[in-house]
């Protein structure tokens, strides 16, 4: 059995009905000229297949809203009829807008009225582990209103005048205690009343939905995120994620 399809720890029955919200409407300008992002294959499987099947295997998340390219819906529709799924779990397909904070808004305004808790994880994150996504879940569950998972820091960091011109050498004008840093990863959990609330009041452009609910001054938490979490931006990271894939199935042993 392979990591993506392993069950998940976490209750099955609970009041609290979850849902996961994947934007995969991106174009992936980083990667390269391509398909887009969400639709590249990696090990022959599309990208977004792997983080539907990543979420689906906690057994709390009976929905994934899946975000498609705007004139996408279509196509990654017949993607999910064409791969393995767990019977479990319902899927429902939306387009997209024109940056990830609308794609989520047009997820979450797709969502039935029966689910409390909301997961949102980025389509280009493909290899979460489940114990990951049952650790956001459980820590929603134990009420915190935002729970993000996220790492230390490897690299020291520098705040910077950024250049106006690219390549030009940038001024430091601080560097932060590493110790209090964190890069903060998908899927972010939270009670669905406060990230609509977030998406309903923030109009200003944030780049994680956590960060929309901390404008309200709502409480936010961190919970361990993992390594093999990480996005898939530039093409170095199809590399890697190929070769975690490759680990996988050789532990699992096929
Ligand atoms: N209009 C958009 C832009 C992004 N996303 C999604 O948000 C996630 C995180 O975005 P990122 O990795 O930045 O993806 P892209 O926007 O595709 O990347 P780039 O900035 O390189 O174009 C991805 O799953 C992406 O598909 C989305 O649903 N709608
Ligand atoms: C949500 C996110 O993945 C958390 O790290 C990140 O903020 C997305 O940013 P991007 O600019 O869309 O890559």
């Amino acid at each position: 059995m392979s990591d993506d399809s392993r069950p998940s720890r976490t209750e099955p029955r609970t009041a609290l009905r979850t849902a996961a919200v994947i934007p995969a409407a991106g174009r992936g300008v980083r990667l390269g000229p391509g398909a887009p992002k969400a639709l590249r294959a990696l090990n022959g499987t599309p990208m977004l297949i792997h983080a539907v099947r990543a979420l689906a295997a906690s057994r709390a998340v009976s929905l994934v809203v899946v975000v498609a390219p705007p004139d996408g819906a279509p196509e990654v529709k017949s993607l999910l009829d064409a791969h393995a799924l767990p019977d479990r779990t319902d899927f429902l397909v939306v387009p997209g807008g024109e940056s990830r904070q609308e794609s989520v808004r047009l997820g979450l305004d797709a969502l039935p009225p029966d689910y409390d808790i909301v997961l949102v994880h980025d389509a280009a994150r493909p290899l979460v582990p489940v114990d990951t996504v049952d650790a956001v879940i459980q820590a929603v569950r134990d009420g915190a209103p935002a729970v993000v998972p996220a790492l230390p820091l490897a690299d020291t960091v520098k705040e910077v005048e950024p250049a106006a011109v690219p390549g030009d050498p940038e001024p430091v004008l601080a560097t932060p205690e590493r110790a209090r840093l964190r890069a903060v990863q998908t899927p972010q959990g939270f009670d669905r009343r406060t990230l609509v609330r977030a998406h309903e009041t923030v109009t200003s452009n944030v780049t994680d939905d956590a960060g929309m609910v901390e404008q309200l001054g709502e409480r936010v938490v961190v919970v361990p995120g993992h390594e093999e979490a990480f996005k898939v931006t530039r093409p170095l990271d199809l590399v890697l994620a190929e070769a975690v894939l490759a680990r996988r199935r050789l532990n699992d042993g096929f």
